[in-house]
């Protein structure tokens, strides 16, 4: 792969601040390219510099091998367009003309339209679908049109490279997908090289080749999303924690915001301690809503690896720990005890039960005088695979006091701050 942009120790200062402190890049003819980064880090400053609209003080920029201050500003024209953040255009132009306006650079003074340029404009308005906008008035477009015009004036000037600064940063959800598949269309088929500044993690992560995270002026990661969407890379950066899954489409990382109330610092807002007894990925519903209320909690005993164990561990919850797909041990059990014993309440959720794990169960007769919320929305009889054993115990416990079984899970939240209000009640 050939090289398209290279910078070598770029920086740029605002009066005397220092924004780029020294930008090593290298993207390559048709990469996609996304930049990200908290406000202020430098993202749009770097993407000027890149289109010369802002000379750096130091350092150099080649584009296509050729530093960028060498270009004509026709031949620039030519090579590289850019959609700027602010896409606004003060004309009471219609679209048509908007569009032709991305014909200049090939249009000698005074000449008019050639029929080269006409047939240009036609195929960019078919791609970018604006070819029934054509008579429109720029003002009188959605946002998503709107866009979809300025990126198609881009796109006239028939550049191999096309810089976007937060081209969807006012559209909708439904937009903002349009025009990322347009840039993912353009990209794939007229292999155009594409360099795309966003706020949004998860837009750049499905769609973008590579990312560059900025912080401060300098590069702080750069490779695939997997590379770069680290929870560490995320906390440092944005000194936020987040929950980082795959998303099933697109197998790219897909990232959820922690509310910080629910952050283990923040947690102590909460007396209120809970264990929840789990596996098989039965918390996903409920667990970081419940962390996010202020309660404090553990679970046990949880296999390595099983879908609650990763989850309690990505929000960096206390628990009991078993080795992956192995019986729980005495030991573990007895780990499990020691956190039941602090808490206020125990959540057993409708896990399926194995001899494996049959000791989760059991546990529970050990505890008569703590409150329990049983699931009781799947019957024991279909998650019992143990010959019975699971549900004699189960029918055993029914028997004693304070088990609350949950019928709905809707109800969970309601029903422990029921509980909490009468534990909390009873010790004052
Ligand atoms: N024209 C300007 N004059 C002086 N300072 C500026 C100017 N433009 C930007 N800055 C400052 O430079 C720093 C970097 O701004 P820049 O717009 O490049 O950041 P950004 O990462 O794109 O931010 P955002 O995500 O908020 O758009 C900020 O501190 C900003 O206030």
């Amino acid at each position: 792969m050939s090289l398209m942009i290279k910078t070598e120790k770029l920086k740029f200062s605002y009066d005397k601040k220092n924004i780029l402190k020294g930008i090593d890049l290298d993207f390559y003819k048709g990469d996609f390219i996304g930049i990200i980064g908290p406000n202020g880090s430098g993202k749009s400053t770097l993407l000027k510099n890149l289109s010369r609209s802002l000379k750096a003080d130091s350092g150099s920029v080649y584009l296509d091998n050729k530093v960028l201050a060498e270009y004509s500003s026709v031949k620039l024209a030519k090579k590289l367009a850019v959609v700027p953040q602010d896409s606004q255009v003060n004309f009471n132009f219609n679209v048509y003309d908007i569009i032709m306006m991305g014909r200049h650079p090939y249009q000698k003074r005074w000449s008019r339209t050639s029929n080269e340029d006409k047939e240009i404009v036609r195929e960019v308005m078919q791609v970018t679908d604006t070819l029934k906008l054509k008579e429109k008035n720029i003002n009188a477009l959605s946002g998503g049109e709107r866009q979809r015009v300025i990126i198609a004036r881009a796109l006239a000037q028939k550049p191999e490279v096309l810089l976007l600064d937060e081209p969807t940063s006012s559209l909708d959800i439904n937009y903002q997908g349009e025009i990322y598949d347009l840039l993912k269309y353009l990209n794939k088929n007229l292999k155009l090289t594409i360099i795309t500044v966003s706020h949004d993690l998860n837009l750049t992560a499905q769609y973008c080749e590579k990312l560059l995270l900025i912080k401060d002026g300098i590069i702080f990661a750069s490779g695939s999303a997997e590379e770069v969407l680290t929870k560490s890379n995320i906390k440092e950066v944005y000194n936020t924690e987040v929950l980082i899954k795959k998303n099933p489409l697109s197998n790219r990382p897909f990232i959820t915001l922690i509310p910080a109330a629910s952050l283990q610092e923040n947690k102590n807002n909460k007396d209120f301690k809970i264990h929840i007894i789990a596996g098989g990925g039965t918390t996903k519903n409920f667990l970081s809503d419940l962390l996010s209320l202020g309660y404090q909690i553990t679970l046990g005993v949880l296999n390595i690896g099983d879908a609650d164990w990763q989850l309690a561990r990505e929000l960096g919850l206390e628990m009991a720990e078993a080795d992956p797909f192995e019986n729980i041990t005495e030991e573990e059990v007895r780990e499990n005890k020691e956190m039941i014993s602090k808490a206020d309440l125990i959540i057993l959720t409708n896990l399926p039960f194995g001899n494996g794990n049959l000791a989760n169960l059991k546990v529970l007769e050990e505890f008569p005088n703590k409150k329990k919320i049983l699931f009781n929305n799947i019957e024991i009889e279909k998650r019992d695979y143990t010959k019975g054993k699971a549900k004699f115990i189960w029918n055993k416990l029914l028997e004693t006091e304070n088990i609350y079984l949950l019928e709905k899970k809707e109800n969970l939240f309601s029903e422990i701050k029921r509980l909490e209000k009468s534990e909390m009640g009873r010790e004052l």
